[in-house]
């Protein structure tokens, strides 16, 4: 199966529990995986047979930059949501990273993985 892969897409969010991070927003890294056939495009080199990944992680920041979820799980779903949406799209996964949140890990990341109807 093709794909279109982008990793470690930087945006900005209001997100999280605690009234501390209901104030400003937080950096994410947002990795995005759709299962998509790419032979047309393959063969006639044009942009407009296929997702323009441009767009696509300009309208993903857009999401993030103007959402205001609790739960990283929740604007997972919102996002990989609008992926399904793209023409031809048969599986989207999508993973969120939020780092150094936790005192003694790196970071975390929750990752959702949905198909299209
Ligand atoms: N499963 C989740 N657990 C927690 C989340 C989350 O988004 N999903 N978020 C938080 C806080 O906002 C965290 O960023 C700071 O501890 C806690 N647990």
């Amino acid at each position: 199966m093709d794909k279109i892969i982008i990793q470690g897409l930087e945006v900005k969010s209001l997100i999280g529990v605690y009234d501390w991070e209901r104030k400003a927003k937080q950096a994410l890294l947002i990795d995005i995986e759709l299962n998509v056939d790419l032979s047309v495009a393959a063969k006639s080199d044009n942009v407009s047979d296929t997702i323009d990944y441009a767009a696509l992680a300009l309208a993903v920041e857009e999401i993030a930059n103007n959402s205001e979820f609790q739960l990283l799980e929740a604007l997972a779903s919102h996002i990989i949501e609008h992926l399904l949406s793209y023409q031809g799209v048969e599986n989207a996964k999508l993973a969120i990273t939020k780092p150094n949140i936790l005192p003694n890990a790196v970071a975390v990341t929750v990752e959702l993985s949905r198909e299209s109807n």
